[in-house]
Formats: C-alpha cells, sequence, structure tokens
C-alpha cells in the first residue's frame, strides 16, 4: 500500500479542525496540528503520533518558525490545511487592532506557509501522480455577502479567497489549492438559543450539520484530480434564502 504522505492543518485540536484531524489520521495519513491554546484533545493526538505544535500567529516570526520545524523535519508534503481562524466581532475588539489581528491568522499565516512549504508540496506531489497535493483555505459564506459585525473577519477571509486564485495559477500543475467556504457548520457552546434560531433560520435547509460536512468537502477535495482555484459551499442555500 502506498505509503501516506504527512499532512499540516492548522488549528487541528477543536471542532472542524480537529474532526478533519482525526479523519485524516483514521485514512492513514500521518498528521501535523497547530495548536495555540493547550487542551485536553492535544494530548489524545500525541498517543496517536500526531505532532502537535504550539504557535499564535499573531505572534511576530511565529509562522516562519512553523515553516523551519516543519521544513526540517519532513521532506515532503502531501496536503496543507488552513483551519486556524479567530471569529472576533468589532464590538469586542477595538478596529484600530482588530483588521491586523485578522489579517495576521487569515492572510499572513496561510501567505507565508503556502510559500515556505511549496517545495515539500511540489515533492509531494511527484512522490504519486494518482494523489497530487492540495492546498485548503477555509474561508467563510460572509466573503460572497459581507458582514455588519465581523467586518475585519469578513475582509481577511476575502483577501484569503483571493490567496486561492493566485496560489492555483502559482502551484499548478503540481498543487491543487481551493477553498471551503462555510456558513453555519457547528454553533459554539456559548451560542443562546435565540442565536441558534435567528442563525438557523439564514439558510434554506436550516440545520447546524456539524464537523461531518467539512470533513465530507476536505475528503472530496483530496481525492479530486481536477478542481483547482475553486470555492465548494457549505451553507445551507443560505444565498437564496
Ligand atoms: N464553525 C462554523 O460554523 C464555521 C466555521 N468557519 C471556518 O471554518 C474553520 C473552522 O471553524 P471552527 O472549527 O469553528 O474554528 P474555531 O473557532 O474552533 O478555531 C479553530 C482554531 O483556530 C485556532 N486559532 C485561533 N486564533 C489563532 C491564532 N492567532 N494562532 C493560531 N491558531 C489560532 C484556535 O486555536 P486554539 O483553540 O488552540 O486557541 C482554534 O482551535 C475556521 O476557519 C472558520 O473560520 C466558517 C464559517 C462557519
Ligand atoms: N473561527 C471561527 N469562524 C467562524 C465561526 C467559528 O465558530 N469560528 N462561526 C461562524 C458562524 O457559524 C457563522 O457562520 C454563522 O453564525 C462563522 N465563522
Amino acid at each position: 500500500m502506498q505509503e501516506k504522505l504527512p499532512i499540516l492543518i492548522t488549528g487541528g485540536t477543536q471542532r472542524l479542525g480537529l474532526a478533519i484531524t482525526l479523519s485524516l489520521v483514521k485514512a492513514g495519513y500521518e498528521l501535523i496540528v497547530t495548536y495555540r491554546t493547550p487542551k485536553e484533545s492535544i494530548d489524545v493526538l500525541q498517543k496517536m503520533g500526531v505532532k502537535c505544535i504550539r504557535t499564535d500567529f499573531e505572534k511576530s516570526s511565529s509562522v516562519a518558525e512553523l515553516v523551519d520545524i516543519v521544513a526540517q523535519e519532513y521532506g515532503m508534503l502531501r496536503a496543507v490545511i488552513h483551519n486556524a481562524s479567530d471569529w472576533l466581532a468589532e464590538d469586542d475588539v477595538p478596529c484600530s487592532e482588530l483588521m491586523d489581528r485578522m489579517f495576521k491568522v487569515h492572510v499572513n499565516a496561510p501567505y507565508q506557509i503556502n510559500i515556505g512549504l511549496s517545495d515539500l508540496l511540489m515533492k509531494g506531489s511527484s512522490n504519486d501522480e494518482n494523489q497530487g497535493a492540495d492546498i485548503i483555505h477555509f474561508t467563510d459564506y460572509v466573503v460572497e455577502k459581507g458582514s455588519d459585525k465581523h467586518i475585519a473577519y469578513s475582509a481577511s477571509k476575502a483577501a484569503l479567497a483571493n490567496l486561492t486564485l493566485s496560489f492555483a495559477k502559482k502551484l499548478s500543475p503540481q498543487v491543487k489549492v481551493n477553498s471551503i467556504a462555510p456558513s453555519l457548520l457547528k454553533f459554539n457552546d456559548e451560542d443562546d438559543e435565540e442565536y441558534r434560531a435567528k442563525a438557523l433560520a439564514k439558510s434554506l435547509l436550516q440545520i447546524e450539520p456539524g464537523e461531518q460536512e467539512a470533513v465530507a468537502a476536505v475528503e472530496y477535495i483530496l481525492s479530486s484530480r481536477y478542481m483547482t482555484g475553486r470555492t465548494i459551499a457549505l451553507d445551507g442555500g443560505r444565498h437564496l434564502a
């Protein structure tokens, strides 16, 4: 059986990222995950053989240090999945700092990681022509419509969506680059009933599908040989509601 290559996923220790990590470990891949905050899942993942690297993309030099660690320890990569994200609102953070924070996590980190690890992805692609190599950016439905409560967040995700187009051109034909644009997939524990009801009503399908919706989209992109520079929208038909 063809040896599975390593996959790097940022923010891979909770919620969507953790579900994707576990599915890829089960599929036989070697996983490298980043996290910012220590939590119980990290010990479990390490016992499964997952390489867990602590990093905060808001801290300068953190991204360069991450790239150095991965480049030194791994000879090639099957995929890089940019999942890490901070969903901050203008009500929560002064606008004088919020845009900078959002661009550090959602744009600068993916940008530097893609450039810094492109050689490893190219080698991963040539390792098995049937598999190729992938970069996946987790953007957001709000890239299409904007957001009046998460303006800086939305703008940074729109910039991330543009990175998909640029890197798809730069890294073809060896590496496919695609976005996954969710709307509501999984509530946060602190979301109250009123918020949940309003959020569910925003889409045609009116459900909270959970992490497996994102897992399935990642699995499809990894299996595809002919999609690049595109976006998979996981939004329950919200654009028609
Ligand atoms: N959940 C949903 O319904 C939706 C999700 N999305 C997108 O899907 C992706 C996954 O969503 P979800 O699972 O809810 O994400 P989370 O809000 O759970 O965040 C994922 C991870 O990002 C990490 N992170 C946040 N800020 C930083 C930072 N400065 N440096 C390094 N890591 C950081 C966190 O690490 P730690 O916990 O270690 O601090 C966290 O575990 C995200 O890109 C999100 O924007 C889009 C629309 C809807
Ligand atoms: N990093 C995160 N980004 C987003 C989250 C989240 O929990 N973490 N959640 C949403 C909402 O589900 C929104 O899509 C619907 O209310 C958006 N982005």
